[in-house]
């Protein structure tokens, strides 16, 4: 707003204005064009934080020099012209910013979080900042009217500020997000630019959930565009002017703010792939309305609705990308959905606009049916179609009815799988990577418990029935290359055992049942450390369970070097005690994230202490469980 504010105050004819505004947005989107597709390699290849620091300070420097050289130049063509080559930069600048950041988000939080930092976020984007922008364009402009002509004008200060913006976000990211760098430390393989630039193209080529999380957007965002490009002509055929536009506009972002703020409340647990698909089912159908809306109050219910599917499908999207999509690529993936997604609103607009300028209206059945109509209703077939394109390349719960699906998630009775009572006793997992003292702590635990009076079931898993143990031998002591869906499968099959064999029966008992590993262990090492699919482990582990839960589960934390030679001096190395480091320290950190996305269900300890004040620990958090659940005492 301030740099196409500014190129209009230079020139006073109509015409010219109309250009050097024009000018500075073409300007602004040209650089997505022309860098977008390797700003991704950048995010991927460098450190990070110093990326997203560099970018700051570069655009600092550049929103600054926009009105010192208007001050000191005193010529319009001159302070215009560098206007267009700053906001060029600028927005180069930050097409190299955006991936970075956005690629390092999903670090620093637990995955449970990132859909609500998410929400954070695109409120404070596209609500809180435009709306205080404009606000504060106002408040300056009338408070310095008189003084347009010096260095003090509104658009200058504008200017100013916005540079001041850019060094208070350098010298926060880094002296205050040290941990941007964290986990980046081993990104830079050797590869070339050439070659990473190409793989994270084939990447999002051949993998099914990126290839549809595009589709989805793209579609989505054609259809936007056509919206807003053919909007004022839309309001004309409703018989409304300025204000019947301007209202439909308004509906549309209360509606994004309400498919943003309300949406993950609604859906509650439905899957997010197939969240996806159908948000942006429900926009394009909302276009179809707008299309065949005979009046206002229909059209904007129509617009409130296309503003929340796509809000939903907004925000399920980006949270999909920063959370099924692994750290050395995500970079890449950032830049080429953002970049994309800017060139398809971009041309459809601008298309949009163009074509009902000239459409006028058709005569069909004879009735006059303006050609504004008609693009609406072929962009809400378009979107539908790459709706549901995305949410086949997507699915996750194949042969789960869709409508089914949802309805049990909106009416909080989700379609899992035989879920029965988990009966009055009480169930205790204990969790962790390799010697972190799991099995130390739930022998110390049952002597406790016995002292009170209870005779807990101590189990475990692998291997707590026949079957069980068959199956432990297969996946630890056996040499053969297993699949990594296949030990997926090997470990799901063991609980389904051990839960309806061992777990159930004891719960349905009284008894408190102490069991070394649950579904945790499977999320952790095969979801994180094998980098399989989180919520297809979860679904697996789901089925397997009949949604059994855990009433406590106590992570021991420790450091995977440590526990990992505290084993090593206990027995040999087995199949997966064998995998390397970083295999393991994804599992410490996917533990991590799961007891921070619940904290009421967890009691996480650190492992490296004493064994002795870790039992007291436990027993501390235990007694309170007991004494709040009389049927177990
Ligand atoms: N707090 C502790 N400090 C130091 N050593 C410990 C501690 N707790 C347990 N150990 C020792 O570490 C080794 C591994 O402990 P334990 O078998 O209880 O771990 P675990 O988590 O069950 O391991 P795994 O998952 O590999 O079966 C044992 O030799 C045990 O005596
Ligand atoms: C339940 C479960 C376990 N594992 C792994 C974790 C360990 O390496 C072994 C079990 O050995 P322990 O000495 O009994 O702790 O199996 C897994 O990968 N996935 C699982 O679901």
């Amino acid at each position: 707003m301030a740099t196409a504010i500014f190129a209009t105050a230079q020139v006073s004819s109509s015409a010219a204005k109309g250009a050097a505004f024009g000018g500075v947005i073409a300007i602004r989107l040209l650089p997505a064009l022309i860098l977008g597709p390797i700003a991704g390699v950048f995010a991927d290849r460098f450190d990070r934080r110093y990326t997203m620091v560099v970018c700051d300070l570069l655009r600092f420097v550049l929103f600054a020099s926009i009105p010192l050289v208007g001050t000191l130049a005193r010529n319009a063509g001159v302070a215009v012209s560098w206007a267009a080559i700053a906001t060029f930069l600028i927005e180069t600048v930050g097409m190299i910013w955006a991936p970075a950041k956005e690629a390092a988000v999903p670090n620093l939080l637990p995955k449970g979080k990132l859909e609500r930092a998410n929400q954070l976020s695109l409120v404070m984007t596209y609500g809180v900042a435009p709306v205080s922008a404009a606000l504060t364009i106002v408040v300056v402009s009338s408070l310095l009217k008189a003084k347009t002509d010096t260095w003090a004008s509104p658009s200058n200060i504008a200017l100013y500020f916005n540079a001041l913006t850019f060094l208070a976000a350098a010298v926060t990211v880094f002296f205050g997000i040290k941990e941007i760098s964290g986990r980046s430390a081993k990104r830079d393989k050797g590869e070339g630019v050439l070659t990473q630039f190409l793989d994270g193209w084939r990447y999002v080529g051949r993998t099914p959930l990126v290839r549809g999380l595009v589709f989805g957007m793209l579609g989505a965002f054609a259809g936007a565009g056509v919206v807003i490009g053919a909007g004022p002509f839309y309001a004309e055929s409703l018989g409304g002017g300025d204000a019947s536009f301007g209202m439909l506009f308004g509906t549309l972002f209360v509606g994004l703010a309400i498919g943003i703020a309300l949406g993950p409340r609604l859906i509650g647990t439905l899957s997010r792939k197939r969240w996806f698909g159908a948000s942006i089912v429900m926009a394009s159908c909302a276009v179809f309305l707008l299309a065949i809306a005979p009046h206002l109050a229909v059209a904007v219910l129509g617009a409130l609705f296309v503003g929340s599917g796509a809000g939903m499908a907004f925000l399920a999207g980006t949270t999909m990308l920063g959370t099924e999509i692994g750290d050395d690529v995500r970079g890449r993936v950032f830049g080429f959905v953002w970049t994309a997604v800017r060139v398809v609103l971009m041309l459809s607009i601008s298309l949009s606009a163009t074509l009902v300028g000239f459409g006028g209206t058709r005569l069909i059945f004879g009735v006059n049916v303006s050609f504004t109509r008609i693009l609406l209703a072929a962009a809400g077939i378009v979107g539908a179609m790459a709706g549901v394109l995305a949410f086949r390349q997507m699915d996750d719960r194949p042969g789960v009815p869709v409508l089914k699906d949802i309805w049990g998630a909106v009416s909080r009775r989700p379609l899992t799988v035989g879920e029965t009572d988990p009966g009055k006793g009480l169930f205790i997992v204990f969790e962790g990577g390799e010697g972190v003292g799991k099995s130390t702590q739930v022998v110390k635990l049952a002597a406790w418990l016995r002292l009170r009076g209870q005779e807990p079931v101590v189990t475990r898993e692998p291997g707590a029935t026949d079957i069980g143990m068959r199956i432990r031998g297969l996946v630890l002591d056996g040499k053969d290359d297993i699949s990594p869906r296949a030990e997926a499968l090997l470990y799901a099959a063991d609980r389904a055992q051990h839960v309806t064999e061992v777990v159930r029966p004891a719960l349905a008992e009284g008894r408190v049942v102490l069991s070394d590993r649950y579904v945790d262990s499977s999320l952790a090492y095969q979801g994180a450390g094998r980098t399989m699919a989180a919520d297809e482990i979860s679904w697996l582990s789901t089925w397997a369970t009949g949604a059994l839960k855990p009433d406590l589960t106590i992570l021991l934390d420790l450091d995977p070097a440590v526990g990992l030679k505290r084993a090593g001096e206990r027995s040999g190395a087995d199949r997966i005690e064998s995998e390397s480091l970083a295999f393991h320290e994804r599992v410490r950190y996917a533990f991590l994230d799961l007891a921070s996305a619940d904290p009421k269900s967890y009691l996480v300890i650190d492992a490296s202490g004493d064994p002795e004040k870790i039992a007291l620990e436990i027993r501390e958090r235990i007694d309170v469980l007991l004494t709040r659940e009389p049927a177990h005492v």
